[in-house]
């Protein structure tokens, strides 16, 4: 029996990624706890899914741009056939990293089947399904000596690169991994040309990171929906005519107009090939439990693995396609200008040639902010940061970034309490007000019988990480006297993160963009209001007045109040009675946003439905 895991991946354009499935991949395998399944063995299959980008390989036809499904398939039979171990999970997780030691590969699904389990009982099947990708690592690797490396290093021997690394030739063998840094770096290749060096080229736009400010609010254009008088034309297209990427405004051009980013991962330079045949270390996860950025002079370090250096690429396209290469933390770790790798137990180093890093800011984490040492070695070139590689939702931004968030209330005093969480809002660390949006007065969507809500948005910028400042907005929630009793119910104050710079991801705790705002008209409306060229990346976004005008709930908009932050206590009575009265909407309109005046943006116009 097949399992079919259906799942969405965006990648980083905010478009679902393509996928390539492969089903009923079958092998007698010697997996499990007793002893008995270790001897007589038993049969097990799996399905993979890669998520990719297959648009390149199609342009061209071209394999080489894709990853060959035949040669995954070998790894996972290999796997089901090799190296026999307890569980069904770790199985599946070494099939993951086996997988994710192709750079195209984004994340994968993997699902094994152990239909002969030893259950005394009548039952189908057994399956395990995992998903892992480039933040949610596997936690195992394929042994170096499984069938899959051997496979691997056979492939290396006739001059072939199945991982689809460039890296794999000059990876050495696992015993002399380790070399003295920087006293002794690696033996790596000269410098490839410029046009070759997508890496460093990243890292050098870093100074160019400055996010545009939104453009002021015309208080003489109403959002609305059918009937208000405002447009009713749904703005999207498709495929969107926008630049599925969060900004108030367009991005500035850059100054050092790097090539564009291709669908296919950054490339690091490619080294001077080793003779072959050469031996390809195991993926190692494990070096991927940063702590310490800085290395001490003395050091050991190793090169990464292929599947690190997967991730490095993949970061660097990532950063590239954003315009954000101030993920990259460096410091100066190698003399010369040799793009260079370097990795030691606990921090992945990366490639800028030397001219580059002097226009890199570093980057902060919270965990960066733990470490007390400092950069021993001046010739230090360049460091990678791995914690704001593998966790962006904990990344501090060497620059604010924007962010969009909403409150709403309908318990207590909600306006006065929304008029608080604005200026608490600006308390958080690192955080200032850039706008407000206006207040509006909307019927409650989903959950129990409840008054109406009060909502806004809020712009901001912040340094703070998304994840600190979901905290913040937590603690602010808190003190205000949020209460989570049932889903969707009643409530002091709700403050959501609707966009972090243009961060798309999801954890547990976290999702960005917010999973809903694209059909809250509570949020979109205040939105476009005070952006009026906001666009919503990710599913189901777009240009938010566009989304607002179409929200499935927004006839529940009663009225939008602009001047709603001085006139805190008036209003609430309006709200309890009637709409507040109407002011003439070109007589105040709302100032510049971006001018920090050290409280939010006032408008008077009052709009109210009908
Ligand atoms: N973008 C986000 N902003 C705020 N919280 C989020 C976000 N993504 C995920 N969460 C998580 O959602 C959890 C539930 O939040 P909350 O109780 O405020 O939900 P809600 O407001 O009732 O519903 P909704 O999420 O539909 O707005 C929070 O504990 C938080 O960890
Ligand atoms: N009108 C309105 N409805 C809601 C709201 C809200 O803020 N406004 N928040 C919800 C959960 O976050 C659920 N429903």
């Amino acid at each position: 029996m097949s399992v079919l895991v259906q799942r969405s991946v965006l990648g980083q354009s905010g478009y679902p990624l393509d996928q390539i499935h492969i089903r009923g991949i079958a092998a007698r395998g010697f997996h499990g706890v007793l002893q008995s399944e270790r001897e007589a063995g038993q049969d097990f299959s799996a399905d993979v899914t890669l998520y990719l980008d297959t648009r390149a390989a199609a342009r061209g036809d071209d394999l080489t741009e894709t990853v060959n499904y035949a040669l995954v398939a070998e790894d996972v039979h290999a796997i089901l056939s090799g190296e026999p171990v307890n569980l069904v999970e770790t199985v599946a997780e070494r099939i993951a990293d086996a997988v994710l030691t192709r750079a195209q590969v984004i994340s994968v699904d993997v699902t094994v089947h152990k239909p002969q389990a030893p259950i005394p009982l009548p039952f189908d099947d057994v399956v395990v399904t995992i998903h892992r990708d480039r933040v949610n690592v596997p936690v195992t690797s394929v042994p170096l000596d499984a069938p899959a490396a051997a496979d691997l290093e056979a492939d290396a021997d006739d001059g072939t690169d199945p991982l689809g690394t460039t890296d794999v030739p000059f990876l050495p063998e696992r015993d002399d991994e380790t070399v003295q840094a920087p006293a002794q770096p690696p033996a790596f290749a000269p410098a490839p040309a410029p046009q070759e060096q997508s890496h460093p080229r990243v890292v050098s736009r870093t100074a160019s990171g400055q996010v545009p400010m939104a453009r002021p609010a015309d208080a003489g254009e109403p959002i609305g929906h059918p009937g208000d008088g405002a447009s009713t034309e749904p703005v999207r297209s498709d495929p969107p005519a926008f630049v599925p990427t969060f900004a108030f405004s367009p991005p500035p051009p850059s100054p050092d107009p790097a090539p564009a980013p291709t669908s296919a991962p950054t490339r690091i330079p490619a080294p001077v090939p080793a003779p072959a045949p050469m031996r390809v270390p195991a993926p190692d996860a494990t070096a991927f439990i940063p702590r310490q950025t800085v290395p001490l002079a003395g050091d050991t370090v190793r090169r990464p693995t292929s599947q690190e250096i997967a991730v490095l690429e993949e970061q660097a396209r990532v950063s590239a396609e954003r315009r954000r290469p101030e993920v990259f933390g460096v410091t100066r770790i190698t003399a010369g200008d040799r793009p260079d790798f370097v990795l030691d137990q606990t921090t992945v180093f990366s490639a800028v040639t030397a001219d580059e890093p002097r226009q890199v800011a570093p980057v902060r984490t919270a965990a960066s902010e733990e470490r007390s040492a400092e950069p021993a070695a001046s010739e230090t070139t360049a460091l990678l940061d791995p914690v704001a590689m593998l966790d962006r939702m904990d990344t501090r931004p060497s620059e604010p970034v924007d962010v969009v968030v909403a409150l709403g209330g309908n318990l207590g005093e909600p306006q006065e309490t929304l008029r608080q969480a604005v200026a608490d809002l600006g308390a958080v660390a690192g955080t200032r007000i850039v706008a407000v949006g206006p207040l509006a007065r909307s019927a409650a969507v989903g959950g129990p019988e409840q008054p109406d809500y009060l909502n806004t948005v809020v712009l901001l910028q912040t340094t703070s990480s998304a994840r600190e400042l979901l905290h913040g907005c937590q603690r602010i929630e808190q003190a205000h006297g949020r209460e989570r009793i049932e889903r969707w119910g009643p409530r002091t104050l709700d403050i959501d993160i609707i966009l972090y710079d243009s961060l798309i991801d999801s954890a547990d705790d976290l999702e960005l963009p917010h999973p809903r705002a694209h059909e809250r008209s509570f949020v979109l409306a205040p939105w476009a209001h005070v952006d009026p060229d906001a666009v919503l990346p990710g599913l189901g976004g777009g240009p938010v007045a566009a989304l607002a005008a179409t929200a499935p709930d927004r006839d529940g908009i009663r009225w939008l109040a602009l001047d709603w932050l001085q006139e805190a206590e008036e209003a609430t009575e309006d709200r309890r009675a009637s709409p507040p009265s109407i002011a003439p909407q070109q007589s105040n309109p709302t100032p510049p946003r971006g001018e920090d005046t050290g409280r939010p943006g006032s408008v008077e116009t009052l709009m109210p439905r009908e």
